[in-house]
Order: C-alpha cells, then structure tokens, then sequence
C-alpha cells in the first residue's frame, strides 16, 4: 500500500517522514526531473542582473577555480564578493576546496568575474546545473572563459604538479545520452546543434606557452585531452586502462560540461589541468587516489599557478584590446 502523506512531517534531504514515522516521497513539484529542465533565459537573467547591479567591474574574462585553485580569487583588487547562497538561483558548493563564491575584481588592472568553487554533477547536480553559471557570466558581459582544474595524470610521461593545456577533452557522459545541453534548446544561448571541434582556443593556447616560458614554468606545461567522469569514485585500474586506449592524458570530474556551455554560447575558451595525482593503472601499486593529496599538490603549485593565470589574463586582456580596442572590460566599448 502506498505510504499515506501527512501535513505532520520530519523533513530528510528528498522526501519526508510522516508522523508513523513512515518515509513519504516528495511531491514532484513538476512532471520532468531537474535533469531535463534548464533554467530559462529569463532566469539566467535574473542571477547576472543581481551580480551587475551590485559591482562597478564589467569583466569580458571569466575563470572557473579547480578543486584547491581558488587562492586567485584572493589577488583581486576592488573586489566585490558573492557567496552561492546569496545568488538568486544558484546551488551550493559542497566540495573541500570549493569556497563557494563569485568574486569579481580587478586581476592586476583587467576586471574579471572568478568562480571560487564550482558544481559538479556527483553532488547530485544535472549537468546543465553544473554549468549554469557560465550562462550567467555570458549574460553579465564575459566572451572569454579560463577554466582550471585538479586532475590525475593518465600520460605515463606526465609528473605531479605539471600543467596540461586542454587541446580536447572526450565528453564520455555524451555517449550515455547525457549532456549539460540537453532539453529545450534556446537559440538566445546558441544552436541546438553545436560544434565541439576546435574548442579550445588555438590562439590562446600559444599565448600561454609564451607566458609559461617568459615565466619560467614552461618545463611543467603539456598539453592533452582529458576527460570527465561522473565521480565521485577515483578510478578502477581497468578503466584508467581503458581510458588510455582510448587517447585520454588528464582524468578528472568536471570542466567539459562548462567548456560545452561556453561554446555553445560562443564564448572563447581556454582550459588547463593541474595534475595533482598519478593515475594508478598498475594492479600491485600500494597508494590510492585522495581529495588529500589533490589539495595538497594545488596548494603546493598555488604560487606559480596564480602567476600564470595573471600573465595569461594580462596577455589576453592586450590581445583584445589591440582586436577591438577594449581592455578586457565590457564597458571599455
Ligand atoms: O575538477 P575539479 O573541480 O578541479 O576537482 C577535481 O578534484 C576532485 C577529486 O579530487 C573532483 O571534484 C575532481 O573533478
Ligand atoms: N581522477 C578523477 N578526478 C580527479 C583525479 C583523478 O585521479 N584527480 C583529481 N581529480
């Protein structure tokens, strides 16, 4: 017999317990899951409004902290600082080394707009939530996006505390039906039918090579393809194998539903893995993949990392200028 629904109910993270103390399901509010509805237009709308009408920056670059990454947003200067729960329709950041924030400010003299923390899908998110708030940035002015994140090297040639350069990445949730662009397709954001090839930027990618030799760090960079798994399991030795069969360098949980967003709106992207761990494809190893030592190897490279991300922010923000004569800010025009 279907359990009885009662006003006099203890409330637990989905459903509810009635007052036999009988578990009840949550009365849906709509007829479709979460999963296959995207927020409108309009509600996008309302969470960049919200940021816009709060700052005086109209950053054109955006940038997406990776798990420990998050110490860049601390270098802006004038910056005005947004907590999730404080932003209409945003979810909260529940990860370790997330700290759940929007910051916009100044990097160096050029205004961005910074993730301190993201969603990704293992906290129980759909894709398109994980990757709502490049729509928003999109909607705030921003057409360049730097997305960042910690990631197991699968490369045997990779070491721990390298910077892989994202040439690709293998959408492996796209071949299970799943996608952050799934649902009713609005052509404000972009086509129904987007490419993915050349997302990511060629052009950008040299200029952080330039940076990373003028800096000194150019012997850390690589660049690959990676890849994202649901999480939040750490691989089997089996599929790390398999994944590298398959041509995958970086393994991580995150990133491509935001980099799929982000073209789709047409947005220029550049994105990097910090490789935090060594994949461990070898049956006898003793060590296990942790969240420890992913933080652990962010924290040890924050310094070279918060300098690289500020050149290459300095290199575009000139690049667009001497393009369309505007410094990285919106209302430069
Ligand atoms: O991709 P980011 O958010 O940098 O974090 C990576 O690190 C966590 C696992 O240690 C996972 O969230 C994985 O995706
Ligand atoms: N696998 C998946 N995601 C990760 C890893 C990993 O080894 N390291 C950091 N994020």
């Amino acid at each position: 017999m279907a359990p009885e629904r009662s006003q006099e109910t203890v409330t637990l993270t989905n459903g509810s317990l009635n007052s036999n103390g009988h578990y009840v399901e949550p009365l849906m509010k709509h007829p479709l899951p979460d999963i296959d509805r995207p927020y409108t237009y309009e509600v996008i709308e309302q969470s960049s409004r919200f940021l816009l009408e709060r700052t005086k920056h109209r950053p054109r670059i955006g940038i997406i902290c990776g798990s420990g990454l998050g110490g860049l947003a601390e270098l802006l200067k004038e910056k005005d600082v947004f907590p999730y729960e404080e932003i209409p329709n945003f979810p909260a950041s529940t990860v370790p080394g997330h700290a759940g924030r929007m910051v916009i400010g100044l990097l160096e003299d050029v205004p961005v707009i910074c993730m301190q923390g993201r969603f990704h899908c293992y906290e129980g998110y759909a894709l398109w939530k994980c990757a709502m708030p490049v729509r928003v940035m999109k909607l705030t002015g921003v057409t360049h996006i730097i997305v960042t994140n910690a990631a197991g090297g699968l490369n045997p040639a990779y070491n721990v505390g390298d910077i892989m350069l994202l040439k690709d990445h293998i959408n492996m949730q796209g071949f299970a039906g799943d996608s952050p662009l799934k649902g009713r397709n609005d052509e404000r954001f972009g086509p129904r039918f987007p490419a993915m090839n050349n997302s990511y930027d060629q052009r950008l990618r040299q200029l952080a090579k330039q940076v990373a030799k003028d800096i000194g760090i150019d012997q850390y960079i690589r660049e690959g393809v990676y890849v994202m798994l649901g999480g939040p399991a750490y691989e089997t030795v089996a599929e790390l194998r398999l994944l590298r069969m398959l041509g995958v360098d970086a393994v991580g949980m995150s990133t491509v539903p935001e980099v799929m967003v982000a073209r789709h709106c047409g947005m220029t992207v550049f994105a990097f893995s910090l490789i935090t761990n060594e994949c461990i494809t070898d049956y006898d190893a003793q060590g296990e993949a942790n969240h420890e030592e992913v933080i652990e190897t962010a924290n040890k490279r924050q310094n070279d990392l918060n300098l690289f991300v500020t050149r290459v922010v300095s290199s575009m923000a000139s690049e667009m200028t001497s393009a369309n004569g505007k410094n990285g800010s919106v209302d430069e025009n």
